[in-house]
Order: structure tokens, then sequence, then C-alpha cells
């Protein structure tokens, strides 16, 4: 695989201009101007970012980060505020439903019209036609004005086009989704052969499982700056620990509104893991010894009948072992102020890599009172004679 880039984004923004309706007052004080002001609103600031050749990015990030609006500045659909991009190679990209598509026109006449936009001559339009509205599966519509297409009509023949038109670079946003599932799986066979040939792809995706699986890098958005851009379990971590954030500001704005509530609220005041090895900082476990898991647990209003749950996942946060105080037939005495707990695991048997500690406090209904995700991470070392997360002896002979 070449490491020569074939896309160079330097210093992007993008800004929008806004214009939101004036208040009342608003309207009153600037009588006979419009009603209307304007807001500069930036949906991507100073991104930096170079893509090899060959590579499979995953753009990820929360709702309006920036992502399609990086993916169409990247697809030349709209142009930067300041900075720019630069592309070698033909790109072919599969953006919001119907760019590219003309509506009055036929799905014959719009494949013509979109491998001619690609650079495509009519005669070799001629030669791909039949495979493109093949893999579209769209035949008795072919014929049809698009504007009579369903969502995933569109999609279908819209990836179709693009996967044909020999593109060097293929964008791909959430669009996909709306495909029924096995044209789902159909497109996702096509972007691994599409990877095997060497082609580049960014792929914007909400799927982080789906990342994870096609990516070999991921870069994550968040508020139109690049928040976190590597190896993609090191890059989904930081975005789920970012949404982990959100979700309990969000706990946090909620439980203001109700002040009783919040201060009585129990909640995890501390998680760590303890081992005797540590490696920049992180505890380090050798395969078949033993970590603890500390616990620290504070509730200002006396808590009856619950429970702790302790888990541990990969960095994608994918479980890989839970126990709870209720599966180890603990029954946890009422609590009011702070107590410590541990958990001792005295055989781990992971395989080597990283792992996340994922806590829960519960009540005796099951309920969710507290959640971390990431509470603590240690990593596992084994001797190195298997790959994966569990470790298994493994004993090979010839008979
Ligand atoms: N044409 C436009 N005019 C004004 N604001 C826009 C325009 N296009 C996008 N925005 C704003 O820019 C921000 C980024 O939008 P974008 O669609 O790129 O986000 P996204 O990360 O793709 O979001 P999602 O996950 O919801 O698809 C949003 O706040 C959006 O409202």
């Amino acid at each position: 695989m070449s490491t020569t880039p074939v896309i160079r984004i330097e210093d992007l923004s993008k800004r929008f201009v806004i214009r939101k309706e004036k208040s009342l007052k608003e309207r009153l004080l600037n009588f006979g101007r419009s009603n209307l002001h304007k807001e500069d609103f930036w949906a991507l600031r100073d991104v930096d970012l170079e893509i090899e050749a060959g590579t499979t990015v995953g753009l990820v990030g929360p709702n309006g980060s920036g992502k399609s609006t990086l993916l169409k500045t990247i697809g030349g659909i709209i142009q930067p505020t300041t900075g720019s991009v630069l592309l070698r190679g033909r790109l072919a990209a599969l953006l919001e439903l119907g760019a590219g598509f003309h509506p009055d026109l036929t799905g014959r006449e719009n494949v013509y019209l979109n491998a001619s936009i690609l650079g495509l001559s009519r005669q070799t339009t001629d030669r791909y036609f039949d495979a493109i509205v093949e893999f579209s599966g769209i035949e008795r519509f072919i014929d049809t004005q698009v504007k009579f297409y369903s969502s995933g009509m569109y999609v279908r023949l819209a990836f179709a086009v693009a996967v044909h038109v020999d593109p060097d670079i293929l964008l791909v946003d959430e669009v996909l989704a709306v495909g029924d599932e096995p044209f789902q799986r159909k497109c996702l066979e096509r972007i691994r052969t599409f990877q095997k040939e060497g082609r580049t792809i960014i792929l914007v995706s909400h799927g982080l499982d789906q990342v994870a699986e096609f990516c070999d890098r991921a870069v994550v958005l968040e508020n139109g700056r690049v928040a976190a851009d590597g190896a993609p379990e090191d890059a989904l971590m930081v975005l789920r620990a970012d949404f982990e954030v959100a979700r309990q500001a969000d706990l946090a704005r909620l439980a203001a509104a109700s002040p009783q509530d919040a201060a009585a609220a129990a909640r995890f005041t501390g998680i760590s893991v303890r081992s005797d090895d540590s490696e920049g900082g992180r505890p380090v476990v050798d395969e078949g010894e033993t970590i603890t898991i500390a616990m620290e647990v504070r509730s200002d209003a006396e808590l009856r009948d619950w429970s702790i749950e302790v888990g541990i996942a990969t960095p994608l946060g994918n479980p890989l072992f839970v126990t709870t105080t209720e599966m180890l037939g603990i029954d946890l005495a009422p609590l009011q102020g702070t107590r410590q707990f541990t958990l001792t695991l005295p055989e781990v048997h992971l395989g080597s890599g990283d792992y996340a500690v994922r806590t829960t406090l519960r009540s005796g209904d099951g309920a969710e009172i507290h959640y971390v995700p990431v509470g603590a991470q240690f990593s596992v070392r084994t001797a190195g004679s298997s790959r994966g997360h569990v470790f298994m002896p493994a004993i090979f002979e010839a008979h």
C-alpha cells in the first residue's frame, strides 16, 4: 500500500450565516428594518487532515458536529470559507439524498448525467449501464422520473453509479442507512472490495461498531473541530467518553431542576484498578494474575436495597465480563455517607490489550442510579501465544 496523501485538507473552516427571527422587543426597537438578524456560525474550524491512498477513514461525532459539511467540502459541493482541499484522483460521492440527481429526469437519464459529471464518456457509461442497473436492483423503475423514487431507491441507484465509475476516492455519508438490510450488506461488501483494490474511502457513520470494523482510522469531530484522530479504538474511546460527559451533564441539568434529588443521589466518587505493575500510569496485569477494582460510593440520603454491578469492556465498549453483588450473593447494607468497596478478580484470563472497567449502581428494582462506562482502565500482558480478548493456553502437536 502506498503512503501518498490523496486528500490534503489545510486549515479548513466553514462559516454559515444563520438568519434568526428577532424577538418582539428587538422588532419594536428596530422598527422598519428586517425581522431577521444574522449570526455567524462556524460549522468547521481549523481542520487539518492528510489522508493516505488506500485508507478507509470513519468520520464520527455528535449530531451537528460538522461531518456532512466536511464531506461536502471535500466533495466540492460547498466552498470553504478559509483553507483548502487538495484531491488527487477521481472522486465519487454519496452525500445528501438526491444530491447529484435531477428530480425531473428518469433514473436512466440521471445515470448518464451523473457519470458524465464524474468524467465518464457516453460510450464508457453505455458499457457500465447494465451493471449499474443490476447492482441497484431497480430495473423496473429505471425509466421513471426519480422524483417518484423512495429514499431507498434513490440511494440504490446513487450507490450503484458511485461504485461503477472507477473512483479513486469514495465519500459516503450516512445515506446508506436508508437502504434495506440486504442492500446495505451488498454495499458493505462492495466497500470491502474497494478497500482491497487500494481505493480511499471516507465514511460518515453513527454506527461506531461499523467504523471500528471497517475503518483503518477514525476522525472525531466536535463543534467543527477535530477532537481525536487515530486508530479507531483510540478515537472512538474519546468520542464515547465525551458522549458520557454530555450524558452526565444532561443528568446534572435534570437533577438541578430538583436539587433535593440531586443532593440525595447516590454515586461513585472514585474507581480505580490496583495491580502490582503499571506502565505509563496505567495498571498492567499479567494474564493469570490478580487485579482489584476499588470503588468509593457516596449517598447523602440513606440508600436501602441497592446493588453494585462491575463490568470489563473492550476499548470500544463491548462488554466482556459482568458481575453484580446480587449474583455474588451479597446484600449491601444501607448506605449513608461514603464507603469503599473492592472487587478482586484473582485470575485474569484476558488476552493482551487494554480494557475498561464500567460500574453501575442500581436500586432494588434494577433501575440505574449511576453508571460510569469508563471508571478506570488497565492493560493485560500475555506470553503472546494468541490474539483476542480471551486468553486460553494453547498446545499444538504434530501426530
Ligand atoms: N447550509 C447551512 N446553513 C446554515 N447552517 C448549516 C448549513 N449546513 C449545516 N449547517 C449547520 O452546521 C452544523 C454542522 O452540520 P453538519 O450537517 O455538518 O453536521 P453533522 O455532523 O453531519 O450532523 P449529523 O450527525 O446530525 O448529520 C449544524 O449546526 C448545522 O445546523
